[in-house]
């Protein structure tokens, strides 16, 4: 996520029907309609990942209304019950909780993004806020997913709370998506500015996640089993929401209840990876000497359940479901997809030109090189689920309009200073993709969307396109190319048909990753 949770004016959906193409009036009704299920998938993908459902399922009350089962696990509850929590998606998560658990929570205090009361409010979500004279306190910060001073205020007390438990006591840690910069507790000397600089810098170089969080376990006090550490001697069960490939908990929100696997020589890597060793500050390699050498060892998480409630699984399962109704033949490809945003948009528009192909049955279609190009990206990626030639072997016999689904979170490398993010980057260069050969006669779209609502700091989830895209952008005067060197996918998107392509939700109170969409219908 990004920008502050804005409170968007409350209805502010792309205005499909203003769309006004050079083509067939029959063409763009088509195109029309692909892109409201497109809109439509995505919502519904969304709706599958609601924080509170998901909560639920993992957590009941036995009748007698003193024993808390989590999973196949049970906590006796007498005045005894904590809440923590940070994440995007957390807010929602905690009003579930304190609807179930009543008046067995002595005390909570969560960090959630700013504004997201205020925009949960806005869209008439009232059951993701908390009651009125809640017993869980609420912190709102990190502005632009970057650590700040009121995201460390929060970390404070969440780490007091933690620190005044007993063996007696429970500690339900409630995490999702966005939870690290939720929770910055900087290892001394660090300050909170140098660590938002090294994060600021990573990103923008490219880091996966997984390095990144090794970085910041490495640098705080809360993260890697710090947390849990916290807490001890206290039981803890951490309920978590998953917006990583593969669900690792250790890597989501950069881990607080796992034990740290990692090590000083894993953060030197990374950091001669992405050229970075010279620019750190005097006290992150303060920190980093005499980290293997810590007093303390490496924490120890005996004492904590962790608890996976939800994923981008369950959010393309239920698109995936929602197209089969609405008459195309639906497809997971993958919820892993990972890798250089460049590479995942050259896949992207090979898999619809050779997938088309197939669909058509069109030997004048994709060519033995190109389907050998997809195989070999494919390959590239390394995606542990990525099911290509049985999609692939579906589509030749669908006949009809299929729908293909994949999730996951690709990376971007900021070269420009445009706004964007990577979703929109994602869906523009597809657009450039699939404008560079004729499909044949098929209505192909595309869409990316961020299931937390926010695509970089802009108030966009993400945006749509079709081979059309870089004919209608120049003849508005807009030059993909040059929208894409400075990383300047919002400006193009706000400028391309008044913003129609723009994919506007608001903040959506959750936080599985991202979601893609390949339409592809013959005509
Ligand atoms: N101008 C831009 N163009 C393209 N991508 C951008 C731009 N600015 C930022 N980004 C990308 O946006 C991402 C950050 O966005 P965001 O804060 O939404 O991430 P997130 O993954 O949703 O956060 P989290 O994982 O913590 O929930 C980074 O990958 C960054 O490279
Ligand atoms: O907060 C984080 O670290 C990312 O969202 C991954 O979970």
């Amino acid at each position: 996520m990004a920008a502050a949770l804005q409170v968007l004016p409350c209805l502010v959906r792309a205005p499909f029907r203003q769309l006004i193409w050079g083509a067939p009036m029959a063409r763009l009704a088509s195109g029309v309609a692909l892109a409201e299920h497109a809109q439509q998938l995505f919502e519904s993908a969304v709706g599958a990942v609601q924080p509170g459902p998901m909560l639920q399922k993992a957590l009941s009350l036995d009748p007698d209304g003193r024993t808390l089962k989590v999973r196949d696990r049970s906590f006796q509850l007498r005045q005894n019950l904590y809440l923590v929590g940070f994440g995007k998606a957390v807010l929602g998560m905690a009003a579930a909780a304190e609807e179930l658990l009543g008046q067995h929570l002595v005390q909570g205090v969560i960090s959630v993004p700013k504004g997201i009361r205020a925009a949960m409010e806005c869209a008439g979500k009232q059951e993701m806020l908390l009651k009125p004279h809640s017993r869980v306190q609420v912190f709102e910060g990190a502005e632009n997913n970057l650590p700040d001073h009121d995201a460390l205020r929060a970390a404070l007390a969440i780490q007091q709370l933690a620190e005044g438990l007993t063996a007696d006591d429970l500690l339900l840690v409630l995490i999702s998506g966005g939870g690290s910069a939720l929770l910055p507790a900087p290892i001394p000397p660090i300050t909170l500015e140098e660590k938002q600089m090294l994060t600021k810098l990573l990103a923008a170089h490219g880091a996966t996640i997984q390095e990144l969080n090794t970085m910041r376990k490495a640098l705080s006090q809360l993260k890697g089993g710090g947390l849990a550490q916290a807490a001890y001697p206290a039981q803890v069960v951490s309920l978590i929401l998953s917006d990583v490939v593969g669900d690792p908990v250790e890597v989501i929100a950069s881990g607080p209840t796992v034990a740290s696997a990692h090590n000083v020589q894993d953060c030197l890597h990374i950091l001669n990876r992405y050229g970075l060793r010279a620019a750190l500050p005097r006290s992150v390699k303060t920190v980093l000497s005499r980290a293997d050498s810590d007093p303390r060892g490496p924490h120890t998480c005996g004492h904590v359940l962790n608890v996976i409630i939800g994923s981008n699984m369950l959010a393309l399962a239920e698109a995936q479901k929602q197209a089969e109704l609405l008459g195309y033949r639906a497809m997971v490809l993958s919820t892993a997809i990972q890798g250089d945003v460049k590479s995942v948009a050259q896949f992207y528009g090979l898999l619809a030109r050779v997938a088309g192909a197939r669909l058509i049955s069109s030997t004048a279609g994709a060519s033995v090189e190109e389907d050998a190009k997809l195989h070999e990206l494919a390959a590239e990626f390394q995606l542990p689920d990525l099911k290509l030639e049985e999609v692939l072997e579906a589509v030749a016999e669908a006949r009809g309009p299929v729908c293909l689904l994949a999730g996951g979170e690709p990376t971007v490398q900021l070269h420009g200073s445009g706004k964007g993010g990577r979703n929109q980057e994602l869906a523009l260069r597809v657009g450039a993709e699939l404008g560079r050969w004729p499909l044949g006669p098929i209505d192909v779209l595309f869409l990316s969307g961020g299931t937390d609502g926010q695509d970089g700091p802009t108030e966009a989830a993400g945006a749509w396109v079709m081979p059309e895209l870089t004919i209608q952008a120049a003849a508005e005067g807009l030059d993909v190319a040059t929208f894409l060197d400075h990383n300047d996918s919002y400006t193009f998107f706000c400028r391309l048909q008044g913003g129609a392509h723009l994919l506007y939700t608001g903040p959506t109170g959750t936080n599985v990753m991202d979601t893609h969409l390949l339409f592809l219908r013959p005509q």
